[in-house]
């Protein structure tokens, strides 16, 4: 029997968004270098290779999020120890949503994401690297 999906990703996404900050590109550019803010790179790691990475971001794939943001957990970052802003992207901007949401439950604040990620960054002529991830922690 098929499975029936009672609660979809576009249901998902909208109640994360309802609940953590959304940053435009425009408005993550305005942040970007900042020294009081970490932007959280969640894609995963061929991604970054194929697309380009966002100068300076923190790259943390998706699956580690919650176990390297809890001081408790044998994985933590110490990155996620700084008393500074998190803002999250990803490709498209669904799966920074639903981490956004997840890492404010957890505690880290504040946080917020990009409306339509790492796509809508490079489509705005905002800066782009490429090479491999930036591995400080
Ligand atoms: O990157 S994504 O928004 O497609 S999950």
């Amino acid at each position: 029997m098929p499975q029936t999906i009672t609660k979809g990703y576009k249901a998902l996404v909208a109640e994360a968004e309802s609940r953590i900050e959304t940053l435009s590109v425009e408005q993550a550019q305005a942040l970007h270098g900042s020294d009081d803010v970490v932007f959280v790179d969640l894609r995963d790691p061929r991604e970054l290779e194929r697309e380009g990475r966002m100068p300076g971001a923190f790259h943390c794939p998706r699956g580690m999020l919650e176990f390297w943001i809890d001081p408790e957990s044998p994985y933590a970052k110490p990155v996620f120890q700084q008393d500074k802003r998190f803002v999250f992207f990803c490709g498209g901007g669904w799966r920074s949503a639903l981490a956004a949401q997840v890492a404010q439950e957890m505690g880290l604040k504040p946080v917020a994401h990009v409306a339509g990620g790492f796509g809508a960054w490079k489509k705005a002529g905002a800066p782009v690297d490429s090479g491999p991830a930036d591995k400080k922690a």
